[in-house]
């Protein structure tokens, strides 16, 4: 058994929680409202940031050539694939790239993102490909959910996005993310998988809390304009 089908038992039950969430089917059928999208749209560009930087450091603490190879592919598909669909976004939605960067993180967005760097600097690699997986599995899960259940896409404004992540490069993103993991958890002691299989499982938890942050558009509970 690999230890990615251990991990799609802790985790089913939040995943398919993702897939009745009001934001996630309002990008499947199209009605989501723009002003929600836009802000998914700025705070993923700062998450995918932040997120990039993990996988640097996977690279850095890799124990050979090619599990370094393997982050630095996922670095180079996240800064010149996934973010090419949020470039193309916000220059429709005429927001220069700069707006995109200048977004202040949410509070949820700095909790997801401050919690997988914590563990990415204190672990091995295997706890960084841990902190990866959620994100790559679970978005691509959706987005193949999403193109099945609603194959007719033409016109629906979030058709790139429905395409992006169902995709053969996601797809194939996803797979070195799932390969990474198990190998590097290979012939460890029960007590450091289920380390990996906790961070799998509260990343998954902030997935979720990323879609409701989302879909009320929260920032922090109070402004005080830094
Ligand atoms: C919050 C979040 N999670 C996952 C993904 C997919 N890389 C994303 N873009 N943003």
């Amino acid at each position: 058994m690999k230890f990615t089908d251990r991990l799609w038992d802790s985790v089913e039950s939040i995943w398919n929680g993702y897939l009745e969430h009001p934001f996630v089917t309002g990008l499947g059928d199209g009605t989501l409202d723009q002003g929600k999208f836009q802000h998914w749209l700025k705070q993923d560009y700062v998450y995918l940031v932040e997120y990039s930087r993990l996988m640097a450091i996977g690279a850095e603490k890799s124990p050979d050539l090619k599990t370094m190879s393997m982050f630095s592919e996922m670095l180079h598909g996240t800064l010149f694939g996934e973010m090419e669909l949020h470039r193309g976004y916000a220059a429709e939605f005429g927001i220069l790239e700069e707006e995109l960067l200048l977004t202040e993180a949410s509070a949820v967005n700095t909790a997801y993102t401050s919690y997988m760097l914590n563990h990415a600097q204190r672990g091995d690699a295997a706890a960084v490909a841990a902190c990866l997986l959620a994100c790559a599995w679970s978005y691509n899960y959706i987005g193949r959910s999403l193109s099945d259940k609603y194959p007719e896409q033409e016109n629906n404004p979030y058709k790139q996005w429905v395409e992006t992540y169902s995709g053969e490069d996601f797809t194939s993103l996803n797979g070195t993310a799932m390969t990474l993991l198990n190998k590097l958890a290979e012939g460890k002691p029960e007590r450091e998988l289920a380390l990996l299989e906790e961070i799998v499982v509260k990343t998954s938890l902030y997935e979720y809390m990323f879609w409701d942050m989302c879909e009320n558009q929260e920032e922090w509970p109070i402004k005080v304009g830094l």
